[in-house]
């Protein structure tokens, strides 16, 4: 099997979804796509925490779009090739606020 099949994963539904949700504090959106905002203590700390999460998108081959505003740091997920969300995202969001515990303190 390629590596492009084991990588595969299909579209949560909106059950899915909100259940897998209720797992990851701070993030919410819909079946096309989840972010979540994180308030950074300082610039540089926010600098800091994209780049922590930019390191772990490489390892994950899964890359967020990421939205930059003074300490406000914002996540944007979904599964492109798929067109919505799916376990990669989840996975890559309970990354990132494994980081942004770090980040935030
Ligand atoms: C070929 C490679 O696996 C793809 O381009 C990956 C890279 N990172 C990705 N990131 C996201 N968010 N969605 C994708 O579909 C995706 N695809």
């Amino acid at each position: 099997m390629s590596r492009y099949r084991e990588r595969m994963a299909t579209v949560l539904s909106a059950e899915q979804l909100s259940t897998a949700l209720a797992d990851l504090p701070g993030w919410s959106g819909g079946t096309d796509g989840i972010s979540r905002t994180i308030t950074a203590a300082s610039f540089p700390a926010g600098i800091s925490l994209v780049t922590a999460v930019a390191d772990a998108a490489e390892t994950m081959n899964h890359h967020p779009d990421i939205d930059i505003r003074w300490t406000d740091v914002t996540f944007r997920l979904s599964t492109h090739s798929e067109g919505g969300v799916t376990e990669h995202d989840l996975a890559l969001a309970a990354r990132i606020n494994e980081l942004a515990d770090l980040a935030t303190r």
